[in-house]
């Protein structure tokens, strides 16, 4: 049988003529499994999933694969521990790490991250030049510092996640406490990804409401505590690690905003040179998002109380910092 040339309008709509977007994660823990799943279901680009444990990355790829029929899922996912695979990534999202356990704070993982998080960023950073880099790992801010300091890169190509998931989570427990849907709560969570959080009142409504007219200051400083220790909550039940849902949710938030180049203004732990009245650190802050990255910091206006805790919760993540540096000067 004679195979038919193609028509030009063939030709225009060849697949291969598309670029889709690629996707690294590396870490197929809890939390870069449930983000590859989360970005493969919105269709964002082909997922690479990197991790040092040989043949569970390959597991975890190829049963995501087997689910995309079901779902509708048209991009592609690799399981892979070789970093060639994830060349010419527009994004790295970096999960790599250990969680913390009960009892442990987030800056108990210190030294064995950051050792993880060096020779990570060395590994895949050859290979994606052009990447943005999203830290997930904790502690996240300093984590994040170390990334940055580390790969040379503009401080707009490497952020954290940490305030889309804690405001997501001040959101969740104000829409429990007043039984309206999550999605009618606007607000944001700002500072270090610890337990000096800065969630602002000010900038807080529900459906337009003003939070402050709808709950008790007692009630409200109850869900802020809540907020700041969301984290432990779910370590405290899980008892073997962390959260991952919602975390993974929020990463797939950031990484929509850049690939989509959305500009959309969500709250990520950015390098400040001066916004807040905050030098040379990572903090959660308000940024457009795009396929710049966090390229445009949002200076909000705080009360003086919200200014202050921001300045506590720096200083803290500031200590944690001075800490790091001298273990993994190169
Ligand atoms: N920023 C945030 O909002 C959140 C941060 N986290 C943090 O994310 C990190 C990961 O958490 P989970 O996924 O729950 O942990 P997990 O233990 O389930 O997964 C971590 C994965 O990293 C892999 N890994 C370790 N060293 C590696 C290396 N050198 N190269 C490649 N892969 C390596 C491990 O094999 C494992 O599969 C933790 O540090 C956790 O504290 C977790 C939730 C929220
Ligand atoms: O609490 C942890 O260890 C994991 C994390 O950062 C979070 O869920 O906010």
């Amino acid at each position: 049988m004679a195979v038919a040339s193609p028509s030009p309008q063939t030709a225009v709509l060849n697949p291969t003529a598309i670029t889709i977007p690629k996707i690294t994660i590396i870490g197929a823990g809890n939390v870069g499994a449930s983000l590859a799943r989360s970005l493969l279901s919105q269709n964002l680009g082909n997922v690479v999933l990197l991790d040092i444990v040989s043949g569970r990355p390959q597991g975890l790829a190829l049963d995501m694969a087997e689910a995309c029929p079901l779902e509708g899922c048209t991009h592609h996912i690799l399981g892979t521990n070789d970093y060639q695979d994830t060349a010419g990534s527009q994004v790295i999202v970096i999960t790599a790490g250990l969680p913390r356990k009960p009892g442990m704070s987030r800056d108990d993982l210190l030294k064995v991250n950051g050792r993880i998080i060096l020779d990570v960023v060395a590994k895949a950073l050859p290979h994606s030049p052009d990447a943005h880099f999203i830290l997930v790992t904790n502690p996240l801010d300093v984590m994040t510092y170390l990334t940055w300091q580390t790969s040379g890169l503009l401080p707009s190509r490497v952020m954290g996640q940490a305030g889309v998931l804690d405001s997501a989570r001040f959101r969740t427990f104000i829409a429990h406490e007043l039984g309206v849907p999550p999605q009618d709560v606007s607000t944001m969570v700002l500072g270090g990804h610890g337990d000096l959080m800065v969630p602002l009142i000010s900038h807080t409504t529900v459906s337009s409401i003003p939070l402050t007219e709808l709950l008790s200051a007692a009630k409200i400083q109850e869900l802020v505590e809540r907020t700041r220790h969301g984290g432990a909550e779910i370590v405290n039940h899980l008892k073997t690690g962390g959260a991952y849902y919602a975390p993974a949710a929020a990463t797939a938030t950031m990484v929509a905003a850049i690939l989509q180049n959305q500009s959309a203004i969500l709250p990520v732990s950015a390098y400040l040179d001066g916004q807040y009245g905050l030098q040379d650190i990572y903090l959660g802050v308000p940024c457009h998002l795009d396929r710049n990255g966090a390229a445009s910091i949002v200076e909000l206006s705080l009360t003086a109380n919200e200014q202050a805790a921001l300045e506590t919760s720096a200083q803290s993540v500031r200590q944690t910092l001075e800490k790091a540096l001298p273990l993994f000067e190169a």
